[in-house]
């Protein structure tokens, strides 16, 4: 990415950062993987590793059930995927943070773009409950304020209602802010919602593609800060010029 540099002063306006939960701040695999399998023994079905789990992850649990399913050849439909679905609410449930950890510079970021003045935010497309519980166990809460998850009535990321939402709550316009995530649907939102996306290359992406349209790509969340200050620095116009797709450590 581009070189490190000091963020600039406090903006005068208020500026917002939004991130994604699950591979952005978050390594929820673990878990979600050990959910997923439980749910899959009930079936008498066989397990999936972390490798395969993880490419399954971000578009909703619901969905990473059906995947989860289809991959062992028994394919969910209808009220038996909400079956399913409920189920695995349940296991998951008990098994939020057994595993989980933060992402590595994910709390390091946060509590300097919060020193910074930024105002901050999570869009997920983890329910709404979950996500409130995860972020309190890692003491995230008190630096975020909106925190916008799965719930009924709310379209999930790619659609931009949720960012839409968080930058309501924190007083931002869509001009003033920037979406971290790691993946295309995270890429995808951003751009629905007008805002340029920062893609860290360490979480679940599926395929190089999906972070070539990012206006920067970075390694881990210990680049998130400079990147953030970077697009401020070099300003909006000239985003395309910071692009620098690199392979995801993933495909
Ligand atoms: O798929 C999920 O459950 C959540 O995914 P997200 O945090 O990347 O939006």
């Amino acid at each position: 990415m581009t070189p490190a540099r000091p963020l600039g002063n406090v903006p005068e306006r208020p500026r917002a950062v939004l991130f994604d939960l699950d591979g952005t701040l978050i390594d929820s695999a673990p878990d979600l993987r050990a959910s997923i399998n439980i749910l899959l023994r009930q079936y008498e079905l066989g397990s999936l590793s972390l490798e395969r789990v993880r490419g399954m992850i971000g578009n909703g649990i619901k969905m990473l059930v059906e995947r989860a399913f289809d991959s062992c050849g028994h394919p969910l439909v209808g009220e038996e995927l909400d079956a399913g679905y409920a189920a695995m609410l349940d296991i998951y449930s008990g098994h939020l943070t057994t595993f989980t950890r933060p992402m590595p510079g994910a709390r390091a970021a946060i509590r300097l773009l919060h020193a910074k003045g930024f105002r901050m935010g999570v869009v997920t497309n983890k329910q709404q409950a979950a996500t409130e519980r995860i972020l309190d166990h890692f003491a995230l809460t008190p630096f975020l304020g909106a925190v916008i998850g799965g719930s009924p009535g709310m379209n999930p990321k790619p659609a931009p209602d949720m960012l839409l939402r968080a930058l309501d709550r924190l007083g931002v316009e869509p001009g003033d802010a920037v979406m971290v995530g790691d993946s295309g649907i995270d890429v995808e939102a951003a751009h629905n919602a007008g805002l340029p996306a920062v893609i860290v290359l360490n979480g679940y992406m599926r395929s190089s593609e999906e972070a070539a349209k990012a206006a920067v790509t970075i390694a881990s969340l210990e680049e998130c800060p400079a990147a953030v200050g970077a697009i401020w620095m070099f300003g909006r116009e000239r985003l395309p010029q910071l692009a620098r797709p690199q392979r995801p450590t993933r495909d």
